[in-house]
């Protein structure tokens, strides 16, 4: 079965002091209330809070994820972080290619595809996100646009790999807009992209791989989304800031 799982990305937010509280807030709750064993929280927190929060995480219900990295391993690349860095501090997810990436920082799906083999080579997860803009669904490209994301960065992989992936898509239109997709809208783009790992992996792989929706997921949304039956959870900004309605959505399955 695949792994359903709410994950939370802080983006550039809270000081370290409001990170820790916020942190330990969800651990505790998540190892009271969640009793899913099929349910993986992640909590995808600034580069600097990674040593020390990791040390604060005292059950595996609770991953500790990165929101970025470079893909080289080591060397004269100053201000990057590399995978084995982030794993020596107990990172086990990392997002790449987030939408904010692709636009503020230029990054390339060719780029993107590098930091996948630097995350899986480490033996990590990758949670890959992928999403359209508003006009490019209004054009009715979106669903090219986003299977082509997916085939630049993804489809070098043997199913082995790939198999390792963690799927985000998130439109982008619905990024911290308070504007979801609708239930249809999510299951639609995530049946179209499962079939496309499909076409080239087979049905058996595609069925394996989890492929959570992101853009203003909140506590009164997730119960109905995560119903989707190709939605298997979530990537989570503004609602993973508050630990109740964050442990709430991870409770929604
Ligand atoms: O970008 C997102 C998660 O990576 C979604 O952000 P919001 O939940 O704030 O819309």
């Amino acid at each position: 079965m695949r792994k359903k799982i709410a994950a939370g990305n802080w983006k550039m937010n809270k000081t370290f002091e409001e990170g820790q509280i916020l942190l330990s807030e969800v651990v505790n709750m998540v190892k009271d209330e969640i009793v899913n064993p099929n349910v993986q929280v992640v909590l995808c927190v600034p580069f600097p809070y990674l040593s020390t929060f990791g040390k604060l995480i005292d059950t595996p219900k609770v991953s500790l994820g990165a929101q970025n990295c470079y893909p080289k391993a080591s060397g004269a690349y100053t201000g990057e972080v590399s995978v084995p860095m982030l794993q020596s501090v107990g990172v086990g997810h990392i997002i790449i290619g987030h939408s904010e990436r692709r636009q503020y920082f230029n990054e390339s799906d060719a780029f993107v595809a590098e930091k996948v083999n630097a995350i899986l080579e480490a033996g990590l997860t990758p949670i890959f996100c992928c999403g359209e803009t508003l006009d490019q669904r209004n054009e009715g490209i979106h669903f090219d646009f986003v299977k082509g994301q997916l085939t630049n960065s993804l489809f070098h992989l043997s199913a082995d790999d790939l198999k390792k992936v963690v799927i985000a898509y998130e439109p982008i239109w619905a990024i911290g807009t308070g504007v979801t997709a609708s239930n249809d809208q999510a299951q639609e783009m995530h049946k179209v992209l499962r079939d496309h790992l499909a076409s080239k992996y087979g049905a058996e792989v595609a069925e394996e791989i989890s492929i959570l929706y992101g853009g203003s997921v909140n506590g009164a949304n997730a119960q109905e989304l995560f119903a989707c039956p190709d939605v298997d959870g979530g990537l989570v900004g503004g609602a993973s800031l508050k630990s109740r309605e964050f442990v709430n959505i991870a409770k929604s399955f």
